[in-house]
């Protein structure tokens, strides 16, 4: 049998709409690579906490942005990421990191960076791959196949993320996201948008299954109008 032509699926979304769980499913049962773009922007932050770099100086965060080698893994069954060949998928997602990564990602140094890095993970997916962040569709990959927009209420966001935090309330959940949200929306280059082509799914009153499975179908739907 012929198999299906490549197909580049672009996530993007603020936090806690659902974009790493249902880009992995997707992935997984399209039998497509999987890029979860936040953790590269984590990595680099935990490596800048880690070597002392000032996080309030972007000039300091530009010196250094090209120091630290990433390597992300793409599958979607057991995706990993490490730093100088050191495993950081744990440590990228303490507080201290989350807290951090907004002003790091901001620094377009980083981001030039960053981005080549996916352009170049994206174009080596023989089979295809689903790439989930912030300005994918707008930015990284303009001429994705599909792109996807997902959308949640700040109250649902919140208890999804805090429901997977021990002993964290919703409360202050919400208001770090919503702090984390706007940074992301208003810094210059290359902020968390909404690409004109995206298709916008709202995934407040949907379940997981549900929004995998919708987005599964129009993956489907364009790779048979192909
Ligand atoms: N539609 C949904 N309904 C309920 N919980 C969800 C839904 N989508 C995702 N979740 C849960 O919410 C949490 C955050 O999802 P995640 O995929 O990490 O979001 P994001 O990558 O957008 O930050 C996870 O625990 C996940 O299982
Ligand atoms: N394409 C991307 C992906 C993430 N970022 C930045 C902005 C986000 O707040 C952080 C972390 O992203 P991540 O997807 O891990 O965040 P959450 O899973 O939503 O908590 O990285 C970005 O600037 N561009």
């Amino acid at each position: 049998m012929e198999s299906p032509t490549p197909v580049i699926v672009a996530i993007d979304g603020p936090s806690g709409t659902g974009k790493s769980s249902t880009s992995k499913a997707v992935a997984a049962q399209l039998g497509l690579s999987y890029l979860d773009t936040g953790a590269q922007y984590r990595a680099i932050t935990w490596w800048m906490v880690s070597n002392g770099i000032d996080i309030d100086d972007p000039a300091a965060i530009a010196a250094a942005a090209g120091k630290p080698e990433i390597v992300s893994g793409t599958d979607p069954q057991g995706p990993t990421i490490t730093v100088d060949g050191v495993d950081v998928a744990g440590p990228i997602r303490t507080q201290e990191v989350t807290s951090k990564v907004s002003a790091v990602s901001a620094v377009s140094d980083v981001r030039a960076r960053i981005t080549e890095l996916q352009r170049t993970i994206a174009a080596s997916a023989q089979d295809g791959i689903v790439v989930e962040g912030r300005d994918i569709g707008t930015t990284v990959l303009p001429d994705a196949d599909l792109k996807i927009f997902l959308t949640a209420s700040p109250e649902a966001r919140a208890a999804r993320r805090s429901g997977e935090v021990k002993g964290s309330d919703v409360h202050s959940t919400r208001e770090a996201l919503i702090k984390r949200d706007a940074a992301d929306s208003s810094r210059k280059t290359s902020p968390l948008a909404k690409a004109g082509d995206a298709v916008e799914v709202d995934t407040t009153e949907l379940t997981l299954a549900q929004v995998i499975e919708c987005v599964v179908t129009l993956v489907e739907e364009k790779r048979a109008g192909k």
